[in-house]
């Protein structure tokens, strides 16, 4: 399937992870084909949007058949970069870095996760699971040797500008920040910054919104 040259739109892509989410779970159920509007139906979304979407990437629906569930869900993933393998480090090995480091899914998707770095010297020298937690002192030489792509950032807030710098110096080129901070990246370097309290307090407007009865 060829590739539009149209720039596909954030909106688009923050989509894109549901679908390949559905699919997966469309296979698992034996589904082999869908309808955009079944589909959407699912999703909660437009038969035309689902068209919109996927027509961003050149379509791939056949008129009156529908969509291949297997080879839509296998195009999605080679449209996400699912398709390879990327090596990874976590910085700070707390509690959320642990909980990361524990959750054996992302090994299974290609998120080849091969160390841990922390300031803590009583965490310095453990494993979580099979992976060892190093000295943040061996950061840079340790992704600049491990061809290190994707950094994961678990430190508080206040140090996680400092750890994004080093990782960019020595090559990192994406960055999964957790910390409430709006980390600064160099031109050539993607972040995503996942909110988890944002999300929570959105939950709670909602919880608080008069006009809604829950
Ligand atoms: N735990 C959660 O559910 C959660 C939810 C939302 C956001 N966060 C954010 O994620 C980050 C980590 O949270 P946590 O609960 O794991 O905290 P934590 O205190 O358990 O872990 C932080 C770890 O970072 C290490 N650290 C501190 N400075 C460092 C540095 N310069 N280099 C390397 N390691 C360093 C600490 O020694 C510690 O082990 C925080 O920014 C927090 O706000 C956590």
């Amino acid at each position: 399937m060829q590739k539009n040259s149209v720039k596909v739109s954030m909106a688009v892509v923050r989509r894109l992870p549901k679908y390949y989410r559905y699919l997966g779970d469309l296979i698992q159920n034996g589904v082999m084909r869908i309808s955009s509007k079944e589909l959407g139906k699912l999703m909660g979304l437009t038969a035309s949007q689902i068209r919109q979407d996927l027509n961003c990437f050149g379509g791939f629906g056949q008129q009156g058949y529908g969509y291949n569930v297997e080879e839509l869900q296998k195009e999605i993933g080679r449209i996400l970069g699912l398709n390879q393998t990327y090596n990874c480090v976590i910085v700070g090995a707390g509690n959320l870095g642990q909980a990361i480091a524990n959750y054996e899914g992302f090994r299974r998707e290609g998120f080849a996760l091969s160390a841990m770095f922390d300031v803590n010297p009583r965490l310095i020298g453990n494993t979580i699971r099979d992976i060892k937690i190093y000295d943040i002192q061996d950061l840079g030489t340790y992704v600049l040797e491990n061809d290190i792509q994707l950094g994961i950032i678990c430190v508080p807030k206040e140090q996680s500008q400092g750890v994004a710098d080093t990782m960019m110096e020595n090559g990192i080129k994406a960055i999964w920040n957790f910390a409430p901070a709006d980390v600064q990246v160099r031109d050539n370097v993607v972040i995503e910054n996942v909110a988890i309290s944002e999300s929570l307090y959105t939950l709670t407007y909602l919880m608080n919104e008069p006009q809604l009865e829950i």
